[in-house]
Formats: C-alpha cells, structure tokens, sequence
C-alpha cells in the first residue's frame, strides 16, 4: 500500500478540521468527515470493503433488534457500566441473543464495552431513544428495505426503464398493490406514524429554512402581507414541524399560517403536534384531486414533497395550485436538494433512490427544476443555498404570459 497518498488524505482532514475550529463552519466539518472517509476506505482492502458492505444490512437489523428488546433506553441513562443480565432483563430476552446484538453495536459505535459484557452508551446510542430517529430506522427499516431488495427484480422487470409512475413504483412490485405509498402508508397507522417521524426526524439537526433563508426580504416584507391574508401554506407539510419552526422565529410575522396534507394524515398528525399554541391552521388537501382552496397566499411551500413526484405528476400538482395565485405576489417556496451536476454527496444520492422505490420520484438538479418550472408556466427567481449539505431553496412565481 502506498502510504504517501493516505499521509496527503490525513493532512486535508487536518486541514479541513483546523479550518472548522476557527470558523465552526459546517461545511468544514463535511469536508474533515469526507477526508476522513476517504482515508479510512483507502486504507481498507477492496476485498473487505465489499465484503462489509453486503453485511451491512445487518447492522441496521441489529439497530432495530436492540430497539425492539428495549435496551437503547435502558443503557442511555447508564452513567456506569450496564451488564449484559441487566439489559437482558428488560424485554426479558436471552442473555446469549443480546450479547451477539451487542456485539454488532459496539463494533459499530452504538455503544461501548469497557469491560467483557458491560456497557456504556455513546451519542448514538442516546439517539436511538430520539422518537424521531426511531422513525428514521423504522421507517425505513420496515416500509423501505424490503422494496429495496426488490429493485434490481423489479428493474430487470421493465427493462430498466426508469420509474415515473407512482402506481408501479418498487413498493408496488414488491407487495402487489395497485395504491400509491401515501395511500398505502394511510391505510398502515403504525407504517404512518414511523413515516411521519421519520420525515420530522430525518433533518431534525439542520438548519430550519428561517434561519439561512432571507425571510423578510422575500416574504414579509411587502406592503400585501396583512394579519388576516394567509401568509405561508405547507403543502404536504406531515407534522407541520416546518410550520412550527416558522413561528418560532418569527413569532410577530402578519398572516395565517396553514398546514395541508391529506385527510388521514391530518387525523394523525392533531394527535402528535401542538398545532394550536403556534396558531396553524389545517385543511384537508389532496393536491391531486383539488385546487388549491387558500386564495393569494404570500408563500406556498413544498417541503420534501416535490421530490416524491415524477415532472408529469408535478404538472399536475402546478395546475392545482396555479389558480390560488396572485400574481406578482404569490411564490411558490420549494425546499428540496439541488442535486449537482457532478461528485453529487451520498445523502441526496441515496434519498433519491428512496423516492424512486417509494413512488416513482426523484431528486433535481438545477437543470431539471428550471425545465419543469418553465413547462408549467412559473419563473424560477433564484436557487438558494444553505451552507452546508442540507436541503436548498427553489423560489419561483407565476411566469409573466402564464
Ligand atoms: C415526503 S413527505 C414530506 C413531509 C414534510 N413536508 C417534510 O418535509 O417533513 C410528503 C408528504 O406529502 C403528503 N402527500 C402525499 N400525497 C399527497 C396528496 N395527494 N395531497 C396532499 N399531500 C400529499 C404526504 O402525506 C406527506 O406528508
């Protein structure tokens, strides 16, 4: 092995690390955390890199597993070492079995064994506690993997034709339905509840819109933002935590603030979230089925939702919304990866082929946004973007001759 590329790789990480200690910009952190990655994969032998990648659905199994017998909870408030019976007790489940489970974790960073059979927890075990990131593991542990396995079947299947339509996504192939996911996860209450939090949980710890985003300049700011006019409306807003964010921050900002989704989503969502002390409202809303029934709002934002749709879906989700309007003022508000043309990062890599299993979406890049935009008669103003490797901005309004 040629150590000298790996000193070059160990020097940039160096680099990248001191750069965020001065500044605590995130994107330092990234690119330290890329160096790093890049030094540990090139230190690996290519024959137990793969090796470890086929594994690899096992450490999300023993993630689940350890979720399921309780011991995440029970080893994250330990502030001394946990031994294997005392986790065992907890389910109650076999001692032998939880040990093999542990194993996996600690290998993995879950959590940390001091002394043969006991255990301390570390961040990530203290995480796994997080509803949110149950939701993330759950989500995708249960309603996603299964299609995933599915996909080079389901692919061979058509001819490698890439998946537009949402009722004959992978998730269909794999559990012979005729619905679309929304649909199937509505009629699914605990599929729905894991999705719900996995979509709360998944960003959780980047920055929220209002914070990078300049909102008085683009929306408050107007002479037509009036305390009885709808100031922002959340398309597909799930548990309306972007809503809630929003008021947070701007807690004396003029206008309504409305959460739509559909009618069961709603149902669940009035039993998770304190809607009333930030003042949203809801509607029921299929953006599908319906025209956009809030009038001239300052801002209709898509949150994650755009992304879920192939361009001929899209178009009808536009038309829908086209009509509430006004024009001049209404924007339509999209906060979705802005893939790059090249050397795109893992997270939108992988996301986009989550939406492509799910329901026949994809992730955008620059090019792709601005061809869809134009074919429904909006104007893209700007692409924004967040510091760092999060989510980015598409701002759009109605094209003049639309
Ligand atoms: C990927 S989730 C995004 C949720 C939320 N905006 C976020 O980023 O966390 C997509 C959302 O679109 C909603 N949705 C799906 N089909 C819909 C439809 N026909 N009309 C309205 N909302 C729909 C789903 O219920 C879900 O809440």
């Amino acid at each position: 092995m040629d150590i000298q590329p790996l000193q070059s790789l160990l020097a940039e990480a160096k680099t990248s690390l001191e750069a965020y200690q001065l500044t605590q910009a995130d994107t330092f952190r990234i690119e330290a955390q890329e160096k790093a990655a890049q030094l540990a994969r090139a230190l690996e032998r290519p024959k137990d890199a793969i090796l470890k990648l086929s594994f690899s659905p096992v450490i999300l199994m023993a993630v689940m597993t350890a979720h399921d017998m309780d011991v995440f909870p029970v080893l994250a408030q330990a502030t001394l070492p946990v031994p294997l019976a005392e986790l065992a007790a907890a389910k109650p489940a076999d001692p032998l079995l939880v040990e093999r489970i542990m194993r996996v974790l600690v290998a993995n960073g879950f959590v940390e064994e001091p002394a043969p059979s006991e255990y301390l927890p570390t961040e990530l075990c203290k995480e796994m506690t997080q509803r949110t990131s149950i939701g993330v593991v759950g989500s995708l542990f249960h309603e996603f993997l299964p299609s995933v396995q599915k996909v080079p079947e389901y692919l061979q299947s058509t001819n490698y034709r890439n998946p537009d339509d949402p009722l004959f996504a992978p998730l269909q192939y794999t559990h012979n339905i005729k619905i679309d996911g929304f649909t199937w996860l509505c009629q699914n209450p605990e599929a729905l509840t894991r999705f719900n939090s996995f979509m709360e949980g998944q960003r959780a710890d980047r920055p929220h819109w209002g914070d990078w985003f300049p909102v008085h300049e683009q929306l408050l700011d107007h002479p037509d933002v009036t305390a009885e006019a709808p100031l922002l409306v959340d398309l597909g807003a799930g548990r309306g935590h972007d809503l809630i964010g929003f008021r947070k921050r701007f807690p004396d900002a003029p206008g309504k603030l409305v959460l739509e989704d559909l009618s069961s989503v709603i149902d669940e969502v009035r039993g998770a979230q304190d809607l009333e002390t930030a003042s949203i409202e809801t509607v029921a809303h299929d953006f599908f089925a319906e025209i956009q029934p809030v009038q001239g709002a300052r801002a209709y934002y898509f949150k994650n939702v755009l992304h879920d749709w192939s361009d001929e879906k899209a178009t009808i989700i536009f038309n829908h919304l086209k009509p509430a309007m006004k024009r001049g003022f209404s924007k339509v508000i999209m906060e979705e990866y802005i893939l790059p043309d090249q050397n795109a990062r893992s997270l939108p890599c992988m996301t986009d082929i989550a939406v492509m299993v799910f329901c026949s979406g994809l992730e955008r890049t620059r090019q792709r946004w601005s061809n869809l935009l134009t074919s429904v008669g909006l104007r893209v103003l700007k692409f924004w973007v967040c510091e760092g490797d999060g989510l980015g901005i598409v701002e759009a309004e109605l094209a003049e001759s639309s």
